[in-house]
């Protein structure tokens, strides 16, 4: 068995962090045979609640868990880590966009860039989850020049697998036989899930497209991309809360597929800061598809624009564009 690695988790006594902990403790992430040490950042006056999930976590007994640390102090939090969940955040309420949490959120992301630059090890991979998760992204990288560019990554799995599970009830399949449906853009509710490039494994073994196995275009240009943008808030208004079983298991997949790889004849969607590909804006983090070898991601290359796709595309782009503006303000950069 290999040496243990060092796994930062922020907002560690959160409602996220709550569901996720467990799955990467248990080996979900970062596999079967690699213990770790997890170190858990929340705020001062959390730092009771937190107690209790270092507790819970003992009492899992779970043996490649070699160590927790429980903590307030960012330089610590992130010393010498090779994954960072960056969960850390206020969550939305009924009403608000996630681009109304700028004011509140992006300052946490300056401060833990930094401490990143500082403290952790210089490959770290980065999964920024806290809400808005792509502008969050960009400035916590601007914030860590001496870490790679692309470390830094956007959580939209959650998109994604809230799309192929949409597209595998319509089809009465499972889950796992829908791939390849891409989420563009922003984690937000301007988001274009794209069902055109998809496939569906069929009854016989067969693979189809998306679109042949669904067969109406209006479909999936309407009601699928409107669920899938407005999901988010579908759950916040039934729970009162907003998503957090489905979020962490989606930061696990992230994580897991950035590590290990994806499958081959299959991508994923992650925010990654865009070169601009596919005529996005450059210099914001947005989703593309992209496929993952060596723990390195590459976006696929070559797929078909057609003038719906281009309008979303660049409406999504131009809300990043602008968040980013006021993300600079609010930083005062
Ligand atoms: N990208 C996605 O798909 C996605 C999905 C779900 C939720 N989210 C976002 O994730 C974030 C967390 O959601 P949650 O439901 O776990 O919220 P939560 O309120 O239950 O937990 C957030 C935790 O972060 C802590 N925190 C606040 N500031 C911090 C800081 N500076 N350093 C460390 N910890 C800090 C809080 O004390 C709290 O314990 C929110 O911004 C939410 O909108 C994103
Ligand atoms: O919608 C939210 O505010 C939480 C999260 O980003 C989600 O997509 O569920």
């Amino acid at each position: 068995m290999s040496e243990p690695i060092r796994v930062v988790v922020t907002g560690a006594a959160g409602q996220i962090a709550y569901s996720l902990l467990y799955m990467i403790a248990k080996g979900d992430v970062f596999g079967p045979n690699q213990p770790l040490i997890l170190h858990l950042l929340d705020i001062p006056p959390m730092m009771g609640v937190l107690e209790g999930v270092v507790m819970e976590l003992a009492d899992c007994a779970l043996p490649l868990l070699r160590g927790v640390v429980p903590t307030a102090e960012p330089a610590e939090a992130f010393k010498d880590v090779v994954a960072a969940f960056l969960v850390g955040a206020m969550p939305r309420k009924q009403g608000m966009e996630r681009k109304d949490l700028l004011a509140a959120n992006v300052k946490i992301f300056k401060v833990q860039g930094e401490a990143l630059d500082t403290y952790a090890n210089k490959n770290v991979k980065v999964l920024v989850v806290g809400n808005p998760a792509n502008t969050n992204a960009l400035i916590c990288s601007r914030y860590a020049p001496s870490i790679p560019k692309e470390n830094f990554t956007a959580m939209t799995r959650l998109d994604q697998n809230r799309a192929q599970a949409q597209i595998a009830t319509r089809l009465h399949v499972p889950v796992a036989d829908v791939s390849n449906i891409v989420i563009w853009g922003n984690h937000s509710s301007t988001q274009f899930p794209d069902a055109s490039h998809g496939k569906v494994h069929m009854e016989k073994g067969k693979d189809v497209t998306v679109r042949e196995a669904v067969g109406d275009d209006a479909w999936l240009r309407s009601v699928f991309v409107e669920t899938v943008q407005k999901r988010g808030a579908a759950v916040i208004n039934a729970r009162k809360m907003s998503s957090a079983m489905s979020a962490a298991k989606a930061a696990g997949d992230h994580m897991r597929d950035w590590f290990h790889g994806t499958a081959s004849g299959r991508f994923v969607s992650m925010g990654v800061l865009s070169d601009g590909s596919y005529g996005a804006p450059k210099d914001v983090v947005f989703s593309f598809p992209v496929v993952i070898k060596n723990k390195k991601w590459e976006i696929v290359k070559g797929l078909q624009i057609d003038d719906f796709a281009r309008k979303m595309l660049d409406a999504t782009g131009k809300e990043l564009e602008e968040e980013r503006t006021e993300a600079l303000a609010i930083i005062g950069a």
